[in-house]
């Protein structure tokens, strides 16, 4: 890849205070004498963001060119910004920085696998948005800095706020994204979220153009060096799911899979944090120490000592934190080709069976469909889970089309024989409303069991509505828990509720019109 860099940011290596990878203390010291945060009785760092406090999808935008013009998928998810805009916009971001008196570089990378990376910079107003960038992304080591040129550049400028009259943006806050100029411009927003899903949205443009399947998933891999996939919409578990003491932990959210195996894009994790607990999450809980950052965490006024069941900021509350923080990791975060992928839903409705087996056609439907909630906070104006099909688990960060990642992914499961399992984290016993969350330690032994096998050959059940295939015994959890009807004390209910989610199953799927008929087909036995 080459570094099609044009002018404005350049303007900004010249800045007299330009903090080029500063070490974590370094940043730790900036962000406490700058007021930007506070320091926590864990160690790590806090801040707030203010109005926004997840991702705001509805800002975001892709500069259309001739090189993305053809290329991209556009519509809701993927909205258009013409070039002069774009340009505008840009050159007053870089003259905004560069009336800072300070600003933050961190050069490091995307992608572990070194065959695979991408070199990249992200320039920061905030250093505790740095830190979030160092933390998040690969830092190098001293020799690649020496010779790092970076091929993708974030401008983060949280303080300047768009005039979408003006600017047409659609609102102060704006995520744009040029490929032909390798730039994301993000202004108006503090939630740091954006800047790692934004070179998630880059990674998932050029992955695919070298023959890498990229995914929102997270990975871990086994003592015989068996690896997971877990993918699944925010909130769904794949960061709680992947940090688990017998195996060791690849990435938490955004992976690659290509030739050699998985890699992980990234470099650290960015875990929920609302209602954490050491005991029933302690990796996650434990990795919260000095050089992490908590984001909108609540934190006592005189002790300092977060207070994770707070939501008076957000429901959305996180923790970034360098995967080192979790002890047992995979060095370097590479494995080799999944033998389990794990699709996680947090099925509001509460109908959805616990674990159920896939066909490949089946696994293929529900990867395209991705249905799923969006839960609390994680998007702004979102207050409840809101039941939503999210191809390939992860639709808001995708430039291409859909199936153009389902093709590669179906190739991959066919060539490497992997088995898939339909995982529903969200509601039993009732929709969200009358029924519960599944207990973690359920859904924990659930995986548990389809990892190490133990749910090969066993009796299984056919769902009558989904056709799914529902094992009728998991070691460590309950035989009822695991057919969603029995777990309903008004089965009418029960039926009526898991009739309508079908009928939606078949609604969102007629947009794929090129879908093989074998894969079409998979879907939902009721039909409405
Ligand atoms: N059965 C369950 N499985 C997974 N997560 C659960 C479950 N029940 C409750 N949770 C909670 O749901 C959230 C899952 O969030 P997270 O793992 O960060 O999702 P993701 O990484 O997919 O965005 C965590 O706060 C976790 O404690
Ligand atoms: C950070 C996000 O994702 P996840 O919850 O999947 O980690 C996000 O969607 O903003
Ligand atoms: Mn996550």
């Amino acid at each position: 890849m080459k570094t099609v860099e044009k002018s404005y940011v350049t303007e900004l290596y010249s800045h007299p205070y330009l903090l080029s990878n500063l070490s974590v203390p370094q940043l730790v010291e900036k962000i406490l004498a700058r007021k930007e945060g506070k320091l926590s009785a864990t160690g790590a760092v806090q801040a707030e963001t203010g109005a926004y406090t997840g991702r705001s999808p509805k800002d975001k935008f892709i500069v259309k060119d001739e090189i993305s013009e053809n290329y991209v998928d556009w519509g809701t998810v993927n909205r258009s910004i013409d070039e002069a805009t774009f340009n505008k916009l840009y050159q007053k971001v870089v003259q905004y920085l560069k009336n800072k008196s300070e600003i933050f570089q961190f050069r490091g990378y995307a992608g572990a696998d070194h065959d695979y990376r991408l070199p990249l910079q992200v320039i920061n107003e905030y250093a505790w948005h740095n830190l979030f960038a160092r933390q998040l992304f690969i830092t190098p080591k001293e020799k690649e800095l020496k010779e790092h040129q970076p091929e993708f550049t974030v401008l983060s400028a949280p303080t300047f706020k768009a005039n979408p009259k003006v600017d047409g943006t659609n609102s102060e806050a704006f995520i744009l994204v040029s490929f032909k100029q390798r730039i994301v411009l993000i202004g108006g927003t503090e939630y740091a979220g954006e800047i790692k899903k934004s070179i998630f949205s880059v990674m998932n443009y050029l992955l695919p153009q070298r023959n890498v399947l990229s995914m929102h998933c997270s990975a871990n891999v086994g003592k015989e060096g068996d690896v997971a996939l877990f993918f699944g919409l925010s909130g769904t578990g794949k960061t709680t799911l992947s940090a688990d003491p017998y195996r060791r932990l690849i990435g938490d959210d955004e992976h690659g899979w290509g030739p050699n195996g998985v890699f992980n894009i990234e470099g650290g994790c960015y875990a929920k944090c609302i209602n954490l607990s050491q005991e029933k999450e302690p990796q996650i809980y434990d990795a919260i120490r000095f050089g992490a950052v908590l984001e909108n965490v609540v934190l006592d006024n005189q002790t300092r000592i977060p207070d994770y069941n707070d939501t008076i900021l957000t429901e959305n509350t996180r923790a970034a934190y360098p995967l080192e923080n979790i002890d047992n990791i995979a060095v370097p975060s590479i494995a080799g080709h999944p033998s389990t992928i794990i699709f996680l839903t947090a099925d509001a409705s509460g109908t959805l069976p616990p674990i159920s087996k896939l066909t490949k056609e089946q696994a293929m439907y529900h990867f395209l469909s991705g249905y799923t909630s969006k839960l609390a906070g994680t998007e702004r104006g979102v207050t409840e889970p809101q039941a939503t099909f999210s191809a390939c688990f992860g639709s808001p960060f995708l430039p291409l089309a859909p199936s153009k990642y389902a093709a590669m992914l179906g190739e991959k499961i066919d060539a490497y024989q992997s088995n898939v399992f339909l995982v529903n984290t969200g509601w039993t016993g009732g929709a969200y409303g009358t029924g519960k969350r599944m207990k973690l330690s359920y859904t924990r032994a659930m995986i548990h069991a389809a990892l190490e096998g133990e749910l090969h050959g066993v009796e299984t059940t056919k769902d009558k509505i989904f056709g799914l295939e529902i094992p009728m015994h998991v070691p460590g959890v309950p035989d009822e828990v695991l057919i969603p009807e029995n777990t309903w004390l008004d089965k009418a209910a029960y039926e009526q509720t898991a009739k309508q989610l079908a009928v939606k199953f078949h609604e969102n799927f007629k947009q794929f019109t090129e879908a093989r008929e074998d894969i079409a087909n998979a879907g939902p036995i009721y039909k409405g």
